[in-house]
């Protein structure tokens, strides 16, 4: 189907360590990505991203599994779709001594591409003037941008950046999410893996949730934030002892962090209210808690045993 730029069924890749270890990087993924618009790939440190990336664009193989870039089997067709599709995995080489300009007037001579594409492309990253400026003299985040220039040379509909903010500092985390939102309001498609969930939050229209190369959760922002977290009510109380109980025998779960009461499960922050107030207790503040992908993500792989803290990059090598 035309309208997922990406589809992936029973996605599977294990890689073999040097010590003869095993390592499951993806298993059995099935991945949605709708046409259109900035989609988040969100997962830890060592869930799978980049695996599957490599694995989309035809870097390394897949052990099992099925994979569609805008409803082509790939890699088995990846020619016919290949022209449609910019990506930045590793950072890319420029000639350090020569100007973003030049550079990425080489590489449309390389590829093909109209010159005056080179203009457009580095007003379309915010680079413009300083495309005069030679490489080596650009901050990270402009290195960046123009890694993303590079790939707009040829127009793709579909566009992957695999971390693209990593070792940004918070000006350049900035313009990246403002290229990436931007290029999606064109109409392209931005597939951009990340593990820091809050930077997506922003910019991505739908995400996909990844935890141990699974898909745990996949919808809009608001879809993925609204179905877990739901409901937590954050209230502060004089009494907390005797609050705990009252608000328990509620059928509720309450936690104390921070001196507030963390209320879960009340479907409305006024039944908080009312139960306490029945009780002679008043509160003297109360907030529902807007659930954030980070806590989100928690809740989500907490049931599979692989939080954050659980999953530790294995050995590399191999084919990598
Ligand atoms: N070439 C390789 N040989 C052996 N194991 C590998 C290789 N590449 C990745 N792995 C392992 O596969 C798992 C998934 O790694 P992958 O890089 O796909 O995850 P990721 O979500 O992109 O994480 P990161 O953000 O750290 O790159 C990890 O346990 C990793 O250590």
């Amino acid at each position: 189907m035309d309208d997922l730029a990406v589809s992936t069924r029973g996605l599977r890749k294990t890689y073999r360590t040097r010590r003869g270890k095993r390592v499951v990087a993806v298993r059995g993924l099935d991945l949605d990505v709708p046409a259109g618009g900035v989609h988040g790939f969100l997962g830890p440190n060592g869930s799978g991203k980049t695996t599957s990336i490599r694995m989309l664009l035809g870097l390394i193989r897949a052990d099992a599994g099925t994979m569609t870039m805008f409803g082509r089997p790939v890699p088995e067709r990846l020619p016919e779709v290949v022209s449609r599709v910019g990506a930045i995995v590793e950072s890319p080489k420029f000639f350090p001594a020569f100007s973003g300009r030049k550079n990425l007037e080489l590489l449309a001579e390389a590829i093909g591409a109209p010159r005056s594409r080179v203009g457009e492309v580095l007003a379309e990253t915010s680079l413009g003037e300083r495309g005069k400026d030679k490489y080596r003299a650009y901050s990270l985040g402009m290195k960046q941008r123009l890694a993303i220039a590079a790939t707009l040379l040829k127009e793709p509909d579909l566009l992957i950046f695999d971390e693209p903010t990593n070792g940004l500092d918070p000006a350049g985390i900035r313009e990246i999410r403002e290229t990436m939102r931007s290029l999606g309001a064109q109409g392209r498609t931005v597939l951009v893996s990340s593990h820091i969930l809050a930077e997506v939050e922003q910019v991505a229209d739908t995400v996909s949730i990844i935890g141990h190369g699974r898909l745990l959760a996949s919808g809009t922002v608001a879809e993925v934030i609204g179905g877990a977290g739901k409901g937590t009510v954050k209230v502060a109380i004089d009494n907390h002892e005797a609050a705990i109980p009252v608000l328990t025998e509620a059928g509720w779960t309450v936690r104390l962090d921070g001196g507030y009461l963390y209320v879960d499960g009340a479907a409305h922050p006024a039944d908080v209210t009312r139960r306490l107030a029945e009780r002679g207790m008043y509160v003297a503040e109360l907030a529902p808690v807007r659930a954030d992908l980070e806590s989100v993500f928690l809740e989500l792989t907490a049931g599979e045993g692989l939080g954050t803290d659980e999953i530790k990059p294995g050995p590399r090598g191999g084919d990598r």
